[in-house]
């Protein structure tokens, strides 16, 4: 249990993993520099984080030689903008370099993290506050995800399938996923480099999260398709604004 200080109360921080290369994408360099309706995808991720106003900053946690953010996203640090070159060689370890990065800044154990992946970058500030508000008061946090809706298979030999996986009670996670500070680093630090999810990692200390309805937009570009996808999907939108 994280004890709370005496009259300060928890702060919310979002921490954005930005340091991938986005291998599967199939774009020529780290996918969330790759333009999707005329700005980098990173950019539409910011903008919604920026208008989350329960977020005390959010952290945007590089690879060590990466050279575009800056160009990309000028002026973006600031009071409520921070940027650490400290990102690792897998989304686990970028995650917990961000960690000793905000403390560094000044983040104390009982305020929440939020952890953002760069790469969803149809995230709206009221899904975002949708997760703050269920989880503001709860004893450990929780994530956005979506009850899985398709049929599973595990996949045998040869892609051959070799059952099927029964989906009820299963969730497909989502990102943000909300923990406390000083929950989440020893988390970290007890799972391992190849832990997914923050929420797996916290889950292997004996927890359970808990699990908030995201969104179906709220997806991650992963493929090559997804840029298409995202681009109709962001152009709608500004349709209707
Ligand atoms: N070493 C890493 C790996 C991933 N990420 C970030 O974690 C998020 C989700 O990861 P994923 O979609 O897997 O991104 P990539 O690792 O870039 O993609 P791929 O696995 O296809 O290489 C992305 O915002 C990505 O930048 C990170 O910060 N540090
Ligand atoms: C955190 C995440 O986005 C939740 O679905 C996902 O686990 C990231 O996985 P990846 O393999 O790094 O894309």
């Amino acid at each position: 249990m994280i004890i709370e200080a005496a009259g300060s109360k928890p702060r919310c921080y979002a921490l954005v993993p930005c340091a991938g290369v986005g291998a599967r994408s199939g774009a020529a360099g780290p996918k969330q520099y790759e333009p999707v309706a005329d700005r980098p995808m990173v950019a539409h991720t910011l903008e919604a984080l920026g208008q989350v106003h329960r977020l005390a900053a959010t952290l945007v946690v590089l690879a060590p030689d990466d050279d575009r953010f800056d160009t990309v996203m000028p002026g973006f640090e600031g009071e409520r903008g921070w940027v650490a070159r400290c990102g690792g060689s897998t989304r686990a370890e970028t995650v917990a370099q961000g960690l000793v990065a905000l403390r560094e800044r000044g983040a104390q154990p009982h305020d929440w993290v939020l952890v953002h992946d760069a790469a969803r970058c149809l995230i709206r500030a009221e899904w975002v506050d949708r997760l703050i508000d269920a989880c503001m008061d709860d004893e450990v946090g929780g994530l956005l995800a979506l009850p899985v809706a398709d049929t599973l298979k595990a996949q045998g030999l040869d892609t051959r399938v070799a059952a099927t996986v029964d989906r009820n009670g299963k969730w497909a996670a989502q990102t943000p996923q909300m923990f406390r500070l000083g929950l989440l680093a020893p988390a970290l630090a007890h799972a391992g480099a190849g832990v997914t999810d923050e929420s797996s990692a916290v889950e292997a200390l004996g927890h359970e999260p808990r699990l908030v309805r995201g969104e179906w937009e709220n997806f991650k570009l992963t493929w090559p398709g997804d840029f298409q996808l995202a681009e109709r999907l962001l152009a709608t939108r500004s349709k209707l604004t």
